[in-house]
């Protein structure tokens, strides 16, 4: 452990409901496959509204090794993000190899390492001392089926080396994507640029993270690209020249749920702005659930509005299409007057942490009663106290530390800058959402924002 992952964070209480408009930034999921299909492109994108957050950072810097300009300029005052990418994505040479830093980015891990099989030459991929125990041997093995070497010493881990030739057959792969959606999106992302394209069968059990892998199909579909998905199961992605485009990158709805969480908790309200009408990011079932768990949810021109007042409840709930919203909603169910019971997310063993039983440990250290189960959760509230409540390099364990801090005094948040994996600047949202006094109340639920 290093000393910054020490330094504690005083979670503030909520000493009335909030009132707050808040504004976050783009979808880290969205940013980081507008970013991967620019650069496989024919020619240059532009992004507007991209998350810029150590993720897509992330990201940004291993498309740049691989020999892909992306440039920041502004549009009307807003960010935006040029991406142009090579004649051909460059791997090392004369006996250099390119480096990819993953971090603890679950997108570059799996992203990056079929597109560095175009590269020509090696590309060697590490990460956070933690990303060498999430999951990629399945993904490092279809690669290797279709046609790409890797050296990873047998680990079936990081750190290990693409052996990038220029050119991927491509073809059928059958891959148990059980442990992970980013598996197969990882495929259909770069599979167009894949010399007979690809074809992708999930054998196993349920997948995780569906939303995720719609979103995948949409975003390479925009890019130009043919995916077949009739088939449960089953994609395929013919050879294609991608197009570059103009992105724009919506909110990210995940990264919204704290302060949605705040309105519920504190018997507040809260609008987040620019909430899209339809969309394939997970994040839009907080409506469904935090409705189930007593909020009164309304999305309007001026954004999705949550107001909290008539009580937390517990939820029964299967999560698998929505794991990332998991940590939030424990937090919320710990607070809550019933049990609540979350089913269908064993994956979450191999996320930033093993989410279940970090949140099992922090939540009853707190006092709570939470059980790890097989696939999922039980909460059943108790009174909390304050108390140190870590967060495993985890951003989302970090945020549902805030969230408990807002009924809890004393809970202390162990590194809490943790949350700048997809969130830049948590604390400083967190204070201005408490500090806020945004709009009467009793308005915001006909949408009267401002
Ligand atoms: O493709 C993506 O952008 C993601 C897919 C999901 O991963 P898993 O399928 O591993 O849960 C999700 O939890 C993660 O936050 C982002
Ligand atoms: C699981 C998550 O991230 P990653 O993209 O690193 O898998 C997450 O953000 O909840």
């Amino acid at each position: 452990m290093t000393s910054a992952e020490k330094i504690l964070w005083s979670a503030p209480s909520a000493t009335r409901p909030v009132a707050a408009d808040v504004r976050v930034p783009g979808s880290k999921s969205a940013t980081n496959r507008a970013l991967l299909l620019a650069a496989l492109s024919a020619g240059p994108s532009t992004i507007a509204g991209g998350l810029r957050a150590r993720d897509s950072v992330l990201m940004i810097d291993a498309l740049r090794e691989l020999g892909v300009a992306v440039e920041a300029g502004e549009r009307y005052a807003a960010p935006v993000w040029t991406v142009t990418p090579p004649e051909q994505l460059t791997g090392g040479d004369g006996g250099d190899v390119a480096r990819v830093d993953v971090g603890l980015a679950g997108t570059v891990m799996r992203f990056l390492p079929p597109v560095a099989a175009l590269a020509d030459g090696p590309v060697y991929f590490d990460g956070d001392p933690y990303a060498r125990a999430r999951p990629m041997g399945t993904l490092i093995q279809a690669l290797r089926d279709l046609g790409v070497r890797i050296d990873d010493g047998d680990r079936a881990a990081f750190p290990f080396l693409v052996e990038g030739t220029g050119s991927v057959p491509g073809g059928l792969v059958e891959l148990d994507a059980t442990a992970s959606s980013q598996f197969i999106s990882a495929l259909l992302l770069a599979g167009s640029r894949y010399r007979r394209g690809v074809e992708v069968r999930h054998i196993g059990g349920p997948i995780p993270s569906q939303p995720h892998i719609e979103m995948t199909v949409e975003f390479v579909r925009a890019a130009g690209g043919t995916v077949d998905d009739s088939e449960p199961g089953r994609w395929v992605v013919a050879p294609a020249t991608l197009r570059g485009r103009d992105w724009v990158i919506e909110p990210d709805l995940s990264n919204a749920a704290p302060f949605l969480a705040a309105a519920l908790i504190t018997g507040g309200t809260v609008t987040v702005a620019d909430w899209p009408a339809a969309t394939t990011q997970a994040g839009d079932a907080l409506r469904g659930l935090l409705r189930e768990m007593g909020a009164r949810v309304e999305l309007t021109t001026g954004g999705l509005t949550v107001t909290g007042g008539a009580g937390v409840h517990g939820l029964e709930a299967d999560l698998r299409d929505v794991g990332e919203l998991t940590p939030t909603l424990a937090a919320i169910a710990a607070l809550a007057d019933s049990p609540s019971r979350f089913t269908g997310i064993g994956h979450l063993r191999g996320h930033e942490t093993d989410r279940l039983a970090a949140l099992a440990r922090e939540i009853n250290g707190l006092g709570g009663d939470v059980t790890e189960e097989a696939d999922g959760l039980l909460i059943r509230p108790r009174p909390l106290h304050g108390g140190v409540f870590a967060s495993y390099a985890d951003h989302r364990m970090a945020t549902a530390g805030a969230i408990l801090g807002l009924a809890v005094p004393g809970v202390q948040v162990e590194d809490i800058a943790t949350t700048g994996k997809t969130l830049p600047d948590f604390p400083a949202m967190w204070a201005a959402m408490l500090a806020a006094d945004d709009h009467d109340p009793s308005t915001a639920s006909a949408g009267i924002v401002g």
